[in-house]
């Protein structure tokens, strides 16, 4: 289940709020100035080449463009096969900003996103189907977990794609990683 849960960086150990609500996380993220909405999906192989995740949804990303303005979509996909799994988990594992908006869309699998908000953490564990924005300049990082299996398209503003800014923060080192709190529902 898609599960929001709501963090006080002062105690990183429990949250203090945990909802698997839709609506109530898309309200709680929409406070915060994130999109969140769940989008139909299609049936595609789990080793669908990059070209084809964009071209099943051609339609979706053409209306992200025209609507938010992005010039350029990838597909990010991995599964627990891939030799490099670490070393990708490790991309985005610590806190950094990007200068653009972002929007990902899991057409497959499941990814934690945790969002940094003043004092607050929200930690989103994402769920095929689910589209969430990061807005430009929010503190985050991304946990795929030790066995990542999961489709993502993301869209970027930027022609150069993913380009990060990190903070040199400790903080995503004292909250739960995606083995605690993806455990129970992933
Ligand atoms: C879920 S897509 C991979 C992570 C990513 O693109 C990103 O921007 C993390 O901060
Ligand atoms: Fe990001
Ligand atoms: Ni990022």
């Amino acid at each position: 289940m898609t599960t929001l849960s709501i963090f006080d960086q002062s105690r990183p150990e429990a949250a203090h709020t945990v909802t698997e609500d839709p609506a109530e996380i898309r309200d709680l993220l929409a406070a915060q100035g994130v999109r969140f909405e769940q989008w139909p999906t299609r049936e595609l192989p789990v080793d669908a080449s990059p070209e084809a995740v964009l071209e099943a949804y051609r339609e979706e990303v053409a209306n992200l463009k025209d609507e938010c303005g992005f010039q350029t979509a990838d597909v990010i996909s991995l599964n627990p096969d891939n030799p490099q799994k670490e070393a990708f988990r490790q991309k985005f594992l610590d806190e950094h900003t990007h200068s653009e908006d972002e929007v990902r869309f899991f057409v497959r699998g499941q990814g934690l996103f945790y969002l940094h908000f003043g004092n607050e953490v929200y930690a989103v564990l994402c769920q095929k189907n689910d589209l969430i924005s990061v807005p430009n300049g929010t503190r985050h990082w991304f946990d795929m977990g030790p066995e990542p299996a999961f489709t993502c398209i993301r869209l970027f503003t930027n022609p150069e794609g993913w380009v990060a800014s990190f903070t040199g923060e400790d903080i995503a080192g004292r909250l739960p990683r995606y083995e605690t709190l993806a455990g129970a529902t992933g």
